[in-house]
């Protein structure tokens, strides 16, 4: 492999032509990469010596006991291993930063909710200071549910690192775009894609166009997966060629330096004296990877009946109970619709999982006003909801031809446990106070008689 530098004064892998690949094809890949030709040991993981005087450090994301189809890890060879740093961990507060269990006595979250986006005005946010926690759902410190976060970032963390020791954080752009520098190497990212940065993983987060907000889910519990396809087979939905791990790069910089860490739902300061960038080569499954959105292929009814939306799972974290997840990422593209004889929208309906949606662009068709990009609503457990008034009165009267779905992308993180609202969520969030009215001329169609109404 050859080696060029990166704009940040990284060194990275490239491909034998010497232009830059930055990524790998592959969802849950072993995958090997090195930035400076035999920084990689080869054929065992621990030589007496490894090449340019590097160390040998195991990242493991599962237990080393975990099934081998789970077993996820990833070993470096880095310039220093990452215990160097000089001062003990302080503890440092970052309030809009919640977690669970985390329930506000002076907060109701039984309701539907639905927010406005956030606005952008304050500026000098970093990932860290940025990030506002809207729900919480489980226990961190069992590692059971998640919580969900719209992030503001207008500045770049400078001699800054994170990592989360208590999740894996999957990252949705709504607007803007960031660059992750992480110790496996960079991650630029934008609207229409997601990214998943591991457990354990340590990054520093840049702007490269601002202002930037979008959404996080930071799941606790078990990692997201593939969900198994069944009977649609071995293609459509997520393929797995379609998600990229970044290419090994390191930065060898003395710089006084901060380390973040989240652990067991707080905050932790240390100093070190250099870029803890300093992976130069690594093998393993264990990585950060991205997914560009628009390649997810969605399958759907084509003949009648509107089906569950599991249909749309890009990505799906278990809970220890068989097809009843943590959390489940679910995608509402472009798609035609041609059903006949059916209400094409969602139904009506209560749901035991906890539905959190964003919408990233578009009109989303069940609630085709109010329901606007950068905005988020929650329809907790059990609590009923489904298309507004305008909605269902336009799918109940329209002339069913087929029809594009265009110019569309809304989400949802779905839990099985019920997801509570912070403070921020409930009193300083854009919330919709006369959300609840967009179901209140539903009108009572019944009269006794047979015949469609
Ligand atoms: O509430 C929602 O809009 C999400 C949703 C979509 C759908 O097609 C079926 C069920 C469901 O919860
Ligand atoms: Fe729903």
């Amino acid at each position: 492999m050859n080696k060029q530098a990166h704009p940040h004064s990284f060194t990275q892998a490239t491909n034998a032509e010497g232009t830059t690949p930055g990524y790998m094809p592959g969802f849950g890949n072993d995958f090997e990469t090195e930035a400076l030709p035999g920084a990689l040991p080869q054929g065992m993981n621990s030589p007496q010596k490894c090449n340019y005087g590097l160390y040998g450090e195991q990242l493991s994301g599962t237990a080393f006991t975990a099934p081998s189809h789970q077993n996820e890890r990833t070993w470096c060879y880095r310039i220093r291993p990452s215990v160097k740093h000089s001062h003990r961990y302080e503890k440092i507060d970052l309030p809009y930063w919640k977690s669970a269990p985390h329930v506000d006595p002076d907060v109701i979250s039984l309701g539907q909710y639905r927010w406005d986006p956030v606005p952008m005005g304050e500026q000098g946010l970093t990932w860290l200071t940025g990030m506002r926690t809207m729900t919480t759902a489980g226990d961190v410190n069992t590692q059971v549910g998640m919580a969900s976060h719209i992030y503001l970032v207008t500045e770049s963390m400078v001699d800054s690192y994170f990592f989360s020791a208590d999740s894996e954080l999957l990252v949705v752009p709504q607007e803007g775009r960031l660059r992750f520098c992480t110790e496996l190497g960079i991650i630029d990212l934008a609207p229409q894609e997601i990214a998943i940065l591991p457990r354990g993983l340590l990054y520093r987060v840049e702007v490269l166009e601002g202002p930037c907000r979008g959404f996080v889910c930071e799941n606790y519990g078990q990692k997201f997966e593939l969900p198994g396809r069944g009977p649609i087979g071995a293609n459509c939905m997520a393929n797995r060629r379609d998600f990229k791990s970044p290419v090994a790069a390191f930065e060898d910089r003395e710089a006084p330096s901060t380390v973040t860490i989240k652990w067991c739902g707080q905050f932790h300061e240390t100093k070190i004296g250099h870029s803890p960038l300093d992976v130069v080569a690594w093998h393993g499954n264990y990585a950060p990877v991205k997914y560009d959105l628009t390649t997810y292929c969605p399958v759907g009814s084509i003949l009648f009946d509107h089906p569950d939306p599991s249909i749309f799972t890009v990505l799906t974290a278990p809970s220890g109970v068989p097809g009843t997840a943590n959390i489940d990422f679910v995608l509402f593209r472009e798609r035609w619709m041609v059903m006949e004889d059916t209400f094409r929208p969602p139904w009506y309906h209560k749901n035991i999982m906890s539905e959190l949606m964003g919408n990233i662009y578009g009109q989303y068709d069940a609630k085709p006003q109010g329901f606007i990009p950068g905005g988020m609503s929650l329809h907790n457990m059990m609590i009923p909801h489904g298309p507004d008034k305008n909605a269902f009165e336009g799918a109940s009267n329209a002339d069913l031809q087929p029809e594009k779905l265009d110019n569309t992308m809304s989400f949802m993180f779905e839990t099985r446990f019920p997801q509570h609202l912070t403070g921020f969520a409930a009193n300083e969030a854009p919330l919709q106070d006369d959300y609840i009215d967009c179901w209140s001329d539903l009108e009572k169609k019944f009269d006794g008689t047979p015949g469609k109404k």
